[in-house]
């Protein structure tokens, strides 16, 4: 198990007005990156978190991006799944399917959804194996630094208790430095039964966006994005992209704590 990480300097952060303006920028965001891997590389990897995020996608769903975006070179992930089946209300893929999938062409088969028959063991061991067999083909990108796949964009959200994916503060999950996925059946926040990538993947990713609105999660904003060294930091802390790009998007409500929060 490895020390958590523990970073020198603030990652950027960008503070809007309310929730409005930061789902036009994340759009924005998106689709410049969408443009910038599907021209690079000819496909674009996506992980989705649950929550509060795919509402804050909507954006996308609207001209100019709906019409301009290459759906078709999508492959979409998610960070965190909860074990239940795909059209019950906790899951994060019907969550996302309703709000977003639904919307945009993307094809099915590059929508990789976790297989909703197996237990938390055998999901995670199941989606690992999955993403194993896509990095063969070339589809995920293997990161050369620590062999840990490298996704395109990740979208993460965050709990007010700090958490992300399915990574709780004090949980032993957090220290998991040799899965790629793994599972929790303890999740302090219901349902309990849970899959969740880990933090060498999360880290592994070319750019992450953390995306945080709401007061509720001010002190947790301001914990996180702090430059106290700890070392018990909160899960949020720990999103420390090693060779990647990492940006928190917040409300005003969100970095009511902060020190620097001049709004967009
Ligand atoms: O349970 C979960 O919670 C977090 C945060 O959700 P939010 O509604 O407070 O934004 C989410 O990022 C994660 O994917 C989900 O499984």
């Amino acid at each position: 198990m490895a020390e958590a990480s523990i970073r020198s300097e603030k990652p950027r952060h960008i503070v809007f007005k309310g929730e409005e303006e930061l789902s036009k920028s994340l759009a924005k965001y998106t689709a410049d990156l969408s443009e910038k891997f599907v021209r690079e590389r000819g496909a674009f990897t996506v992980v989705l978190s649950g929550g509060s995020l795919i509402k804050s996608l909507r954006k996308l769903l609207e001209a100019p991006y709906v019409d301009s975006i290459e759906w078709a070179r999508w492959h979409v992930f998610w960070v965190d799944e909860r074990v239940v089946k795909k059209d019950h209300p906790d899951s994060n893929y019907k969550l996302a399917f309703d709000g977003f999938l639904s919307k945009v062409p993307i094809p099915p088969g590059h929508v990789y959804a976790i297989n909703d028959a197996l237990s938390p063991e055998g999901a995670a061991d199941d989606y690992e194996a999955c993403l194993r067999q896509l990095v063969k083909t070339e589809v995920v990108k293997l990161s050369k630094g620590n062999g840990f796949p490298k996704f395109d964009l990740m979208f993460l959200g965050m709990g007010p208790d700090g958490h992300v994916a399915s990574l709780f503060p004090g949980h032993p999950l957090v220290k998991e430095n040799q899965r790629w996925v793994t599972f929790i059946k303890d999740s302090p926040k219901p349902p309990p039964q849970r899959i969740t990538f880990t933090f060498p993947v999360i880290n592994s990713s070319s750019y992450i966006v953390q995306v945080v609105c709401g007061s509720n999660k001010a002190a947790a904003v301001h914990n996180a994005l702090g430059t106290e060294k700890t070392s018990d930091p909160l899960p949020a802390a720990m999103v420390t992209p090693r060779d990647g790009e990492l940006t928190w998007f917040l409300d005003e409500a969100a970095a009511s704590l902060l020190r620097d929060k001049a709004s967009l």
